[in-house]
């Protein structure tokens, strides 16, 4: 048996001594060959509802459950909140190394990632024109972390560093770049393994499907779940579901499984874009909720460059919620342009557009321009956009699709390859969103256009009738 297999079994040993319960029908297995690490596959046919494994609470890494939380005073960690809390539990469990509770649960998580925070310049690059790479936020992070965390660690030097007389020196280190990138570790451990623990006496009501509402989802405490985040996920083929319990978190098939398929967790409808970032690997089945935003800023400049802009439209449309940093244009099918175009996008255009007086009107009665009637003077301004953010991409989406774009999930790229594949698959993702509304926007002013050549037309024949006074 090689390390990575040995290291499995020493978890699943010790995810057991925990009293955690595993179903005979399940394996971890290597699926390295796939660039997927551990995952969890059936060994036999599995029925719907059926248990897979239940984790007790008390195996949960939480911030309850570790011995930071008795060493430090509760009002610490409510000022840092659920996530950096969680990050320096994680921290001071990952320092204790073997003797920590969790080390055979630490040694089967990764301590190299795909995720975005951990790409080199020249493969971000790759992504130049997505407004994901807005969002990695790691100079954010690191001011969060010397300003939040090291601080903590300082003022608690001696529990962190228990027994070692270097403790207060080995604080202050902590504000080194190695040691806030091991911050940035735990932290991506977190965002792609951690779930929202759902307290045992929780009043929250999940809905049939076992979601709660986003708002109450945001005040749950996150934990690292050992086992439940085993499971990798592919978009819609997820077949398994975590259920909160008093005693235990349990995981279950939602579906009839069969002995070999891969047991899926549900990481919800991400973007390609947004799953690179999370969890740093793209498959196709993602691209149905691949998403393209457009900045507002973006809007701005067009509407200043065509003499449009109207700081008092641009008030009135905050005060009605309709400003944003940006607007999303997603899939539909079939493609309509209300189904895939942000309808406050087209609010916010056609309120530039509308005559003085129409918009004076508007105003006094509170109301917006009706997004499914688009003008085609608004049409014809979203087609603008669409093409000048069509042009902040590097490349054209022909340049992108003449060479071969798969992402190689069989391991035979090296990880740079791979890198710029996925990038590239996110690039054409956002490009055929843009290429579908430019399309349907040239189709809609086409069409408007013939409508109104049409009307005229009628209305002239009307016009010479027989009967009809004739035109001089
Ligand atoms: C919750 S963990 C799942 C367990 C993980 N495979 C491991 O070995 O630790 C999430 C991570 O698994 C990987 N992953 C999940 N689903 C995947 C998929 N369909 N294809 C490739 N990698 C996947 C990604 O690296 C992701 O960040």
């Amino acid at each position: 048996m090689d390390s990575f297999n040995e290291a499995s079994q020493a978890f699943l040993a010790w995810l057991r001594g925990t009293g955690a319960e595993v179903s005979d029908k399940i394996e971890l297995k290597d699926l390295r060959n796939l660039q997927a690490g551990r995952g969890v596959v059936a060994t036999q046919d599995i029925q719907e509802d059926e248990l897979l494994f239940r984790v007790p609470r008390s195996a949960l890494l939480t911030v309850d459950n570790s011995i930071l939380a008795s060493e430090i005073p509760k009002a610490t960690f409510d000022h840092l909140g659920p996530w950096l809390s969680l990050i320096l539990v994680m921290l001071y469990e990952h320092i204790n190394g073997a003797t920590s509770n969790w080390a055979p649960y630490f040694n089967i998580l990764p301590s190299e990632f795909n995720t975005l925070m951990f790409w080199e310049d020249d493969e971000l690059a790759e992504l130049q024109g997505s407004l994901v790479l807005q969002k990695i936020g790691r100079a954010s992070a690191d001011e969060n972390f010397k300003k939040e965390l090291v601080p903590v660690i300082k003022e608690f030097a001696g529990v962190f560093f228990s027994g070692d007389e270097r403790a207060k020196e080995r604080a202050e280190e902590m504000a080194s770049p190695q040691n806030l990138m091991l911050m940035h570790k735990m932290a991506s451990l977190i965002m792609a393994y951690a779930f929202d623990v759902e307290p045992a006496n929780s009043s929250k009501v999940a809905d049939e499907e076992g979601y709660v509402s986003e708002d109450e989802d945001e005040a749950l405490p996150k934990g690292m779940v050992p086992m439940a985040d085993m499971l990798n996920a592919d978009a819609d083929r997820n077949n398994a579901l975590l259920f909160y319990e008093e005693e235990f978190l349990s995981m279950k098939a939602t579906v009839p499984i069969k002995a070999g398929d891969e047991i899926f967790n549900d990481y919800g409808p991400l973007p390609r874009s947004d799953l690179l970032r999370r969890y740093g690997y793209v498959t196709d089945n993602y691209a149905q909720y691949d998403v393209v935003e457009i900045p507002f800023d973006l809007l701005t400049h067009l509407a200043t460059e065509q003499k449009i802009f109207a700081q008092d439209r641009l008030e009135y449309l905050d005060e009605q919620g309709v400003i944003d940093s940006g607007y999303d244009i997603c899939a539909s099918d079939p493609y309509t342009i209300q189904e895939s175009v942000s309808p406050e996008l087209i609010v916010l255009i056609e309120t530039l557009l509308v005559p003085a007086d129409e918009f004076e009107r508007l105003k006094r009665k509170e109301k917006l321009p009706k997004p499914e009637k688009m003008t085609t003077k608004a049409a014809e301004l979203l087609l603008q956009l669409v093409q000048a953010r069509t042009s902040q991409y590097a490349t054209t989406l022909e340049e992108d699709t003449r060479t071969d774009a798969d992402v190689n999930m069989e391991g035979n790229d090296t990880l740079k390859e791979r890198r710029f594949a996925m990038a590239k698959a996110v690039r054409i993702g956002e490009k055929v969103l843009l290429r579908k509304a430019e399309h349907a926007l040239r189709q809609f002013i086409q069409d408007k256009s013939m409508e109104s050549g049409a009307n005229k037309r009628q209305a002239f024949e009307e016009e010479a009738r027989p009967g009809k006074k004739q035109r001089s």
